[in-house]
This record gives C-alpha cells, sequence and structure tokens, in this order.
C-alpha cells in the first residue's frame, strides 16, 4: 500500500474531526501520513549505561531527543535479531510510546503500580528506572497478555516485581492508597497509531470511542485511589480523540478534588492540551488542561498520544513492612549452596543475596519480594524472580536467574564476542565448542555472556557446553 493510499484508509468522521481539532495545522497532519514511521530502541539502563550501549551497538544509532534513554534506529538495522536483544540490553518500542513512563519520576524505592502494563512497553522502562529498590507491580487484566509481559520484565532481569492478571478493582481494594507511583497506560481506541497499524483505523468507529471512554474513566478512579498522598500518577493513550483524553482527566478532576494536575518536563515538539475538550464535568479551571500533554505525528518524529501528569495533593509515609525471616528449607539450602558455590556467586544483580527471600513451590525455588504483600485472593503469575528448579538432590537455575544476573555477580563465565556465531547457535538451543582458555572453570554450570552480558546457562563438559537455554526462549 502506498502512503497515498493509507490516506484513504482514514475513516471520514476521523478526518473531520482532525480537521476541526487542528485547523491550519491540519494539512500537515495530514502529510505526516505520507512520512514513514520511525523505529525506536530504549536502552536498558539496570544493565548498562546508554554511553556503554553506545560504544558497543552493532547499529546505527540517533538519540530521540526528547527520551534520555531512547534512540532511533533504521529499520533494516532489525536489532531484535541481534544477541543483545536476548541479552536484554534493550527494548524496542515506538519513540513517541516511550514518552509516557520516561514523564513519571521514579526514585528509588518507590512503590509503582502499571495497571495495564501487557507486552510491558512502560513496565521495562518503570522497572528498570527502579533497578531492583522498592518494587513495580505489573498488571494486565489478560492473562495472555501478561505472560508476554512477565516475559519481557524477566528479559530486563528485573526481581523486584509482582506480575498480576487481575481487575483493577480487586487491586484498589486490596492496595488502597499505596502506591506512590502510578502508569495507567489505558486501552483507548489507538487513533494514534493509524500510520503504524492500518487495521486500527479498518476497525475504528466513533461509539467505540465513547465506550472506552467510559472505561477509562472507571480506570482512573482506580488509579487514584490506589495512590498515596503526595504520590503521581501518569494517564496516557495513544489516541487523539477528546473524549478518551482531555474528558477523561476532566472527569477525574471533578471526582477526585485531592488530584491536581502538574506540568512535566517539556520537549519543543510538545503541545498542550485542550481546556475545550473537558466535557460536562468541570467543576474546575479548564485553563489546567494546558498542562497535558498532546504529541502529534507531524510535530514529532513519532506516533500520535497524550499524556496527563497527576499529583494527590497532601503527603504521607511509606508502608512498613515487617521483615521477612522465614528462608528456605535445609535440604533447599543446600542444593542452592552447593550451586551457588559451583558458580561463585558473589552477589545476585549487584545486591547481597538474601536467604529470607527464598521460597520453595512445587519444587520451584522463588527470590520474592523483600517484604510480604497479602496476596490471598490475587491472582499473579510471578511474586518476584524464578530462581530455577529443584531436580533429584540438585537445584538447576532458571533463564530468568541469569538475565537477573549482572556482570562480576558470579565467577563462572563463559564471554564470547557478541559477533561471534557460537552466540546464535547458543540461542538455537545447539552445542558448543568452548576452548580451556575461554572458560573460567575446568568443567560444571557456566553462564554464558555476550560482550559480558549474561546471555544464559550451560554446561561445560570436556571442552563442551551442553546447552541450558529453555526451549520456549530459543530463537
Ligand atoms: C495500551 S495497552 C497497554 C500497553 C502497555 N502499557 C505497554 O506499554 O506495553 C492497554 C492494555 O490494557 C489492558 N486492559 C484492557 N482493559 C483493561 C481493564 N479493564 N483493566 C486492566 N487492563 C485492561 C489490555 O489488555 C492492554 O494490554
Amino acid at each position: 500500500m502506498t502512503d497515498s493510499d493509507k490516506i484513504k484508509t482514514l475513516p471520514l468522521p476521523f478526518l473531520e474531526r482532525m480537521k476541526e481539532m487542528l485547523g491550519d495545522d491540519y494539512d500537515a497532519f495530514l502529510k505526516s501520513y505520507e512520512n514513514p514511521r520511525t523505529y525506536g530502541l530504549r536502552v536498558n539502563t539496570a544493565k548498562l549505561s546508554c554511553q556503554e550501549f553506545e560504544a558497543l551497538s552493532p547499529f546505527k544509532l540517533q538519540p530521540i531527543p526528547w527520551i534520555s534513554n531512547g534512540y532511533f534506529y533504521n529499520e533494516e538495522s532489525r536489532p531484535a535479531r541481534c544477541p543483545y536483544y536476548q541479552a536484554g540490553l534493550y527494548y524496542l518500542q515506538e519513540p513517541s510510546a516511550m514518552t509516557p513512563a520516561s514523564r513519571l519520576p521514579i526514585e528509588p524505592g518507590d512503590f509503582v503500580l502499571d495497571l495495564c502494563a501487557a507486552p510491558g512497553g512502560k513496565a521495562t522502562a518503570l522497572g528498570a528506572a527502579l533497578n531492583d529498590t522498592g518494587f513495580l507491580l505489573a498488571n494486565d487484566i489478560s492473562t495472555s497478555r501478561a505472560r508476554a509481559l512477565l516475559r519481557n520484565l524477566e528479559l530486563f532481569g528485573i526481581k523486584n516485581m509482582l506480575v498480576t492478571d487481575e481487575k483493577p478493582a480487586k487491586l484498589a481494594q486490596r492496595f488502597p492508597s499505596f502506591f506512590n507511583k502510578i502508569l495507567l497506560d489505558a486501552p483507548c481506541s489507538g487513533e494514534g497509531m493509524f500510520r503504524k497499524e492500518e487495521a486500527l483505523a479498518r476497525d475504528w468507529t466513533p461509539e467505540k470511542s465513547a465506550e472506552l471512554s467510559d472505561i477509562q474513566k472507571d480506570l482512573v478512579l482506580k488509579a487514584a485511589d490506589m495512590l498515596r498522598p503526595g504520590g503521581m500518577l501518569l494517564y496516557s493513550t495513544c489516541t487523539f480523540a477528546p473524549c478518551e483524553d482531555e474528558e477523561v482527566v476532566a472527569y477525574l478532576l471533578s471526582e477526585r478534588p485531592d488530584m491536581e494536575l502538574i506540568e512535566m518536563p517539556g520537549y519543543e515538539g510538545f503541545s498542550a492540551g485542550r481546556p475545550k475538550f473537558a466535557g460536562a464535568a468541570a467543576a474546575f479551571d479548564s485553563e489546567e488542561l494546558r498542562k497535558c500533554v498532546r504529541i502529534f505525528p507531524h510535530k514529532m518524529d513519532g506516533e500520535g498520544h497524550f499524556l496527563a501528569l497527576f499529583r494527590k495533593k497532601g503527603d504521607s509515609l511509606p508502608p512498613v513492612f515487617r521483615s521477612l525471616e522465614k528462608g528456605p528449607d535445609k535440604n533447599t539450602r543446600k542444593w542452592l549452596d552447593e550451586f551457588f558455590a559451583e558458580i561463585g556467586l558473589k552477589t545476585l544483580g549487584g545486591q547481597e543475596f538474601d536467604w529470607n527471600r527464598v521460597e520453595v513451590r512445587k519444587d520451584k525455588v522463588y527470590y520474592h519480594l523483600p517484604f510480604p504483600l497479602d496476596l490471598r485472593g490475587i491472582s499473579f503469575l510471578r511474586n518476584g524472580l524464578y530462581l530455577g528448579d529443584l531436580k533429584k538432590n540438585r537445584f538447576e537455575p532458571s533463564q530468568p536467574l541469569a538475565l537477573a544476573l549482572h556482570k562480576g555477580d558470579i565467577e563462572a563465565t563463559i564471554s564470547l564476542s557478541v559477533s561471534d556465531e557460537r552466540i546464535t547457535r547458543y540461542l538455537k538451543g545447539e552445542t558448543l565448542n568452548i576452548e580451556p582458555d575461554e572458560a573460567a572453570h575446568k568443567k560444571g554450570w557456566h553462564l554464558l555472556c555476550a560482550d559480558g552480558y549474561p546471555v544464559g546457562f550451560g554446561k561445560l563438559v570436556n571442552g563442551i557446553l551442553k546447552n541450558k537455554y529453555p526451549a520456549g526462549w530459543r530463537v
């Protein structure tokens, strides 16, 4: 389909509304559909700095000016095929979609909720910013989408996380005034993504936006109720529809007078929210809506988005938890100790290993959140990090453990260059020949690394590395 054909697929009522919204800018907006879309990559700063990534990157990068750790890349570079992707060094994300997580200021130790998180484009950014301090609850109502979310968080090596597939109402009941940072990237009509995904334009109807607006209003109230006084909530959509954007913001401000809009770090391409779209619920100064941000594809190298940053008035202290004092049973401790001695474990993700966080369920060993949460009745896919499995009298490590390890955490590594074809063969599940000077130990469990960044485990026997990369992760 040519680019001018693309314009022909845009629904007429949508175009009429955009013409009214944009006035003199409408022609430039329409013309932007003739431009190719841009491609973005966001560096996992929990694993390496942007400078380190720039020095390593095999593809040409150009910084995204409004995202501190974001880069444009050329479509032909195919960064998903590079082993650094399997090592969790970056996430591929449309550049505008990087904006919401980047405008929610995460501090070490924050309790963060991403309410509609799958597949994890924003949750991975929030988790990396927390860098295993505090904790991240990443939720999605859809179980299958929550599985993809879990995989992406595991790829990023995040430990302090709870991944749930719950109804927001249930979470709101269990966690009132609990989190101090919340991202609500709401389900929306996706008008901002019409250039990227034509199917969205084909399925669009004005009635859908009205239905979604009701859902968004419900979700934003639930999110506000889970926010602690003094905490911040970022609401975002990838649509231009006023009933899903300013109208939802106005609704929250009217229903919850303790919520206020605040300015977010700006960028020259951002456009202000529109006071006239406040809708019926305008029991506040609608000029405040100018603090919202609209992203238009004719003003920036990205697709359409909407963002609003709120603060809950007042102040509060973080919840206090009793510390965990349980730890694993004697045998689990022994088998884990033996494995850790074999690989020479010093730290886990740069932090001291905390035995109190270890718990076994059905022969699976987990490294829980650092404090106990009451999860009775809450449906979750993961609490913390899945460390591995108890087999007959021994422990076998998991892939998420491999990805949660940092350079320097363990002794038993084999580090090959990313361009060494053995890394690609490993990712396909093949066994490898390893020279004696390439491995830290003569035999046993090793962590295979690409330029020092963990990719997965293998077991060395007589110069052959038996592949332990799980079938479900292979490329
Ligand atoms: C815009 S997408 C989220 C994208 C995600 N934040 C990211 O950056 O990768 C919206 C998500 O909301 C989920 N969703 C839809 N209705 C929901 C509801 N009532 N409660 C929670 N999540 C919901 C959908 O399954 C979908 O994954």
